[in-house]
């Protein structure tokens, strides 16, 4: 094996600084492997974005050191070695485009400027779309899918470039559960495969069950390692501030979906840390609220249509 294609990051001491002069992370460093699912955890603003398109080379750190799989950024793009599923909100739905299309463009990097798709592309983009099951939407405009669709079709288009490092930025967000756990089943197999996989979430609940690794970080990173030792109480506290209640999600009766979780206040002595509400006055979700006002939740607070 050559050193491009063991996947790795290898982040030195960067510092971004946007052009309106605001400094949004500064002296992060971490380093990763294949083989491993990450999580990138901190609050709002506090640089996951930013650290991602820093690894895309899309925008460039005043200071500090990137290296994928051994490699400059520009050269590992040019190998096709890293890919990147961004948040919706950095996608112009509106621009006229098909599913296909998009997927396709994950083999722009192995054509010439023609970009006419060799028997190879075609095969690529083709198992990529079965792999999550968007074959059905081929020819879609990708501006009129559902939230859940429009992440499938970013994957997949991952997926049929093969690069050995795949960034998600918010793979969860505006997708139902079902859509969650495939796209959990789907990073799993890939870590099975080597691949290495960093991924930005606000959903801390599902955190332990798929990732490895944890990096959180509040504009520099606080802390960084396995998920066993690192995704801590204390470690959620420090980067997370305010309250913090450890939430188990389990049972049948919550929702009207196909999410068959509910929700438990857990002691300290049963905590394996799956939820956050981040201040008394803003929680992330109603049913947390609930919880922390009345310190436990009843049954009544459980509905959360009420
Ligand atoms: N293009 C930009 N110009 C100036 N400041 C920016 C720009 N993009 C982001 N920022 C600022 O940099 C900081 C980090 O933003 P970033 O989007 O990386 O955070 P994030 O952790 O991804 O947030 P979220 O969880 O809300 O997606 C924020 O204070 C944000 O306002």
């Amino acid at each position: 094996m050559t050193t491009a294609t063991i996947s790795s990051i290898n982040i030195k001491d960067i510092t971004v600084r946007y052009n309106n002069g605001h400094t949004a992370i500064y002296d992060v460093s971490f380093k990763l492997e294949g083989g491993t699912t990450c999580a990138l955890v901190g609050v709002n603003g506090s640089g996951k974005s930013t650290l991602f398109k820093s690894l895309m080379g899309l925008v460039k750190p005043q200071q500090g050191e990137i290296q994928l799989c051994g490699l400059p950024i520009s050269e590992a793009l040019k190998r096709n070695l890293v890919s990147y599923v961004p948040q919706s909100e950095d996608v112009d739905w509106q621009f006229p485009v098909s599913v296909y299309d998009v997927v396709m463009m994950g083999r722009y990097g192995y054509m010439n400027f023609l970009r006419i798709p060799k028997a190879e592309d075609k095969k690529m983009v083709e198992e990529a779309m079965e792999r999550v099951n968007i074959q059905h939407l081929a020819d879609r405009q990708i501006g009129e899918l559902s939230g859940g669709q429009k992440k499938r079709v970013f994957l997949a288009r991952a997926l049929a470039q093969q690069s050995r490092i795949i960034l998600l930025d918010e793979p969860f967000t505006g997708v139902d559960v079902k859509t969650e756990n495939a796209i959990v089943d789907l990073l799993g197999q890939l870590r099975q495969e080597g691949h290495l996989i960093l991924v930005s979430t606000h959903n801390l609940g599902s955190v332990p069950d798929f990732c490895d690794q944890v990096v959180m970080i509040n504009r520099t990173v606080l802390a960084t390692g396995d998920t066993k030792s690192t995704f801590t109480q204390e470690n959620l506290e420090i980067v997370f501030g305010g309250v913090l209640r450890h939430i188990k999600l389990e049972g049948s009766e919550l929702h009207d979906d196909e999410d068959s979780r509910s929700v438990t206040v857990l002691t300290d002595d049963e905590r394996p840390a799956v939820f956050y509400g981040r201040t008394k006055n803003d929680p992330p979700a109603k049913v947390v609220k609930k919880c922390l006002e009345n310190d436990k939740c009843t049954d009544d607070d459980k509905d959360v249509t009420k």
